[in-house]
């Protein structure tokens, strides 16, 4: 079978297809209808590493630490836990994880990575730059494991290898300082191809995140290949415990449309989304919202709103009272959102209605008192803060409750978020005036659970039944 051909049947099989787009290069639609919900796709990264998230470097970019995390799962490992026993790097947070990783990937990769790590110096590249190298490093070691293991290396290895060859790098558009760091990695490799591969990388990478942030990097070229940009998606991805990039679907898509994922927070205002999407990923985004042509245009306009023009709740309150400060506005989207999570005919009346009441240019602003009040929190000033933490918290969920279809990951890491804050904030001794009730922390978690689906031995799975069994406790 030719190379392209292994993509095309690959797809072909999940109801899938490429074609031609003026615009975009290439789009992928779908052949069949899918329900929301439903896994489109999900295939093992070509390769894919932890870090620690939150470590910033001395430029406050954020660096590698891979100390503490799992390399399947990047979940944090217990402080006694296994480890591969002939390359002694990769580290696993349970005998599970090292078995799974080893059945799908590590036993093509580990001596490879094993001596590409000695061979090269990595103090010689800049902190935050260590994980391109390292990614490069992976992608190299998949890559020749593929072409010498032939017709036996693995079907979705073989898929991912030809899409890596497949995909856009836009290496002229890169920024000087960019490639200059590439081309050391180069240098240590000793591979000029590097710096290529380094560039079709940075425009086409994906991030495992949990709710406190990135927690791995993962090359994954065939669902690079496949999903174009959307401010409006219909579908999203997630990084299962199982090694494995899944795609699902956000909303019902019907043979013929084109399946797409959002790059970019679809919360800011258009001209940040342009911007963004035009620095990291270097195009002008042509999806149905930008173009005009989708039903969310009315949110696009509130949200381009200059700040002057809206009057902002002040910076963090100083005299906190929870009532007041969770808007009507807010709470009532969130008990739609959780009555009605499986409807979003009903979420869409919501939007409807609420939209031109709602400030958008509000959201940042208490994404801005979310986080102040969870860095209060872990400085430990005082546990007045959970309250605040927890409506600036559903201030946030009502947002995303507004801009994204209610089975988007993130709706479902933020109840799980305003659910363990809620928790806090019934328990602090500080006044809850009635807001957090265990009835909102309980539907919460749920609603959390049945968005993310999470396995139950998973960090996000602990986190969640821990909840429930707290709401539940007589
Ligand atoms: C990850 S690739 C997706 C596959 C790509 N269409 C191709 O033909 O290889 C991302 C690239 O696709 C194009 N693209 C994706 N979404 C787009 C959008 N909404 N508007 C314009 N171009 C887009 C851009 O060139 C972008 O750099």
């Amino acid at each position: 079978m030719e190379d392209g051909d292994i993509v095309d049947a690959f797809i072909s099989r999940r109801g899938l297809q490429l074609e031609t787009d003026a615009t975009k290069g290439q789009r992928t639609v779908a052949r069949r209808n899918f329900r929301r919900g439903e896994a489109i796709i999900s295939i093992p990264p070509l390769f894919g590493f932890p870090v620690h998230p939150g470590e910033k470097d001395e430029e406050g970019e954020e660096k590698e630490s891979e100390e503490d995390r799992c390399y399947l799962c990047f979940s944090q490992v217990p402080p006694r836990h296994p480890r591969c026993s002939q390359c002694g790097i990769s580290q696993y947070c349970s005998a599970e994880c090292l078995t799974t990783h080893w059945k799908q990937r590590h036993y093509f990769e580990c001596t490879r990575i094993k001596d590409s790590t000695a061979r090269v110096d990595s103090k010689r590249i800049k902190p935050s730059f260590r994980p391109w190298l390292r990614m490069a490093m992976g992608v190299d070691c998949a890559t020749a494991a593929t072409s010498e293991l032939q017709g036996r290396a693995p079907r979705w290895l073989r898929v991912q290898t030809v899409a890596w060859t497949r995909l856009v790098s836009h290496r002229a558009q890169h920024p000087r300082h960019i490639t200059r760091q590439y081309e050391e990695i180069a240098t240590v490799l000793g591979s000029p191809s590097a710096v290529d591969a380094l560039c079709r990388f940075g425009c086409n990478n994906f991030a495992a995140a949990n709710e406190s942030g990135t927690i791995g990097h993962l090359c994954c070229p065939l669902v690079s290949l496949l999903l174009n940009h959307s401010c409006l998606p219909n579908a999203a991805y997630a990084y299962t415990a199982s090694g494995e990039l899944l795609v699902t679907a956000l909303t019902d898509i019907r043979s013929g449309d084109e399946i797409s994922l959002a790059y970019v927070d679809g919360l800011l205002p258009r001209s940040q989304r342009q911007k963004e999407l035009s620095a990291v990923y270097f195009f002008d985004c042509k999806c149905i919202r930008c173009s005009g042509q989708a039903p969310r245009a009315l949110i696009d306009e509130l949200m381009d709103r200059k700040p002057e023009q809206e009057k902002l709740p002040s910076a963090l309150p100083t005299d906190f009272a929870m009532p007041a400060a969770v808007d009507g506005w807010a709470l009532k989207v969130v008990a739609v959102l959780l009555a009605n999570a499986g409807d979003s005919l009903m979420l869409e009346a919501v939007r409807g209605q609420l939209a031109r009441d709602v400030s958008f240019v509000a959201y940042s602003h208490w994404r801005e008192c979310q986080d102040e009040c969870l860095d209060r929190v872990a400085a430990n000033e005082s546990d007045a803060q959970w309250p605040w933490a927890a409506a600036a918290a559903l201030h946030v969920l009502a947002f995303y409750a507004l801009a994204y279809p209610p089975t988007h990951p993130l709706v479902g890491r933020q109840c799980l978020k305003a659910a363990q804050l809620a928790w806090n904030a019934l328990q602090s001794s500080s006044a809850n005036q009635g807001v957090a009730d265990r009835a909102l922390v309980g539907a919460l978690a749920s609603a959390a659970q049945s968005i993310l689906e999470p396995p139950s031995s998973s960090s996000v799975g602990r986190q969640i039944f821990a909840i429930l069994d707290l709401v539940n406790e007589k």
